[in-house]
């Protein structure tokens, strides 16, 4: 089986919790539904973990409020390459207000020093060419430059990793020109970097196209409720998952996507078989607060009702 890491540069702590509206300059009463250890490559560690896959975990955690990541780890048996760095992982608040959408509030977290820096391009380009997939996921800690992020991607590439991109902003778009293997914006992240909107499936797959002739394999976009569509170089398809009926919280939906994604490539999936798992697997966790799929089963009946359609290929 192909060994995979995820790798979270800025991980944080998710409050989560939910409320009727938020009303802007008043004070709020807010339903918590939990304090969860998180970030990007540690949502697709945690599900890929659940669905049996073994997962090592890397990228930095302030020293000072280690102690649930250290549990989940453990608790899971997921292999802990992460480096200690000065300071705190930092918490971002996310509320599902029961009449409209999510509102994330990302905070700033850690520093990381260019010692720290150092130290980690070197241990991490070690230990990263142990795995057949390294999947670097979430936004930039302050100290960590786009351009330094996308030199040690080119190096992760160069040492011949298969790296899966998840990323945004400008992280993403210096990212993308250091020969990802695999890469997952969403429908906005493609906007911010084709810089204009894109109203039409067809609009999506035009820009889709452009990331396509920087040279990179796979290019999955993924559309919220309107589902995902993917482009290799001699195909496109499309997935619409079912709607969820009682959406809890959309945090985590595009990890899990990620997670299902890596899940199809390790069992050998054909790529419509993988982008439909990759469906089931995201379309459940927005039927929950915590990110993770606790029993298998619970994805068959979504699995069961997601539309696979081919557009080419
Ligand atoms: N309301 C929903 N109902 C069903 N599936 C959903 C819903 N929202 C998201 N998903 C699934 O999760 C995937 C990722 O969601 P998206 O919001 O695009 O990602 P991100 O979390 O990266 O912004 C979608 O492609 C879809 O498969
Ligand atoms: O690193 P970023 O881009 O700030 O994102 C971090 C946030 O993303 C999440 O991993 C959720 O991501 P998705 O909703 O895209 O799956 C949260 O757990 C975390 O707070």
């Amino acid at each position: 089986m192909a060994k995979v890491a995820t790798i979270t540069l800025n991980a944080a702590y998710d409050l989560v919790g939910r409320l009727k509206r938020i009303e802007l300059g008043e004070v709020n009463t807010v339903e918590t539904l939990g304090l969860f250890p998180a970030g990007k490559g540690i949502n697709v560690a945690k599900v890929l973990n659940d669905l049996g896959v073994e997962v090592a975990v890397g990228g930095f955690l302030g020293i000072d409020n280690v102690g649930d990541f250290e549990r989940l780890f453990q608790q899971q048996g997921l292999e802990d390459k992460f480096q200690r760095v000065a300071g705190k992982t930092r918490i971002n608040v996310k509320i599902t207000e029961t009449e409209a959408d999510v509102t994330d509030l990302n905070f700033l977290g850690y520093e990381i020093s260019a010692e720290d820096w150092a130290k980690f391009v070197k241990t991490s380009l070690a230990y990263c060419q142990q795995f057949d997939i390294v999947a670097v996921c979430g936004s930039l800690p302050r100290g960590v430059t786009p351009e330094h992020f996308a030199e040690w991607l080119s190096q992760l590439h160069s040492a011949g990793v298969k790296v899966v991109l998840d990323s945004s902003n400008a992280a993403l778009t210096a990212g993308l020109k250091a020969n990802p293997w695999l890469v997952k914006p969403n429908h906005r992240e493609l906007e911010a970097w084709v810089g204009h909107s894109l109203n039409s499936l067809d609009e999506i797959i035009a820009a889709a196209q452009k990331l396509q002739a920087q040279g990179i394999a796979n290019i999955i976009i993924s559309m919220g409720a309107n589902g995902s569509i993917w482009l290799t170089e001699n195909s496109i398809v499309q997935a619409q998952p079912p709607k969820c009926e009682n959406v809890v919280s959309t945090v985590g939906a595009g990890d899990s996507m990620v997670a299902g994604l890596i899940y199809g490539f390790v069992n050998d999936y054909s790529q419509a078989e993988t982008l439909a798992f990759a469906s089931a697997v995201s379309a459940f966790a927005v039927s929950q607060s915590n990110v993770g799929v606790s029993d298998r089963k619970l994805l068959d009946p979504i699995l069961a009702n997601v539309k696979i359609t081919t557009i080419k290929g």
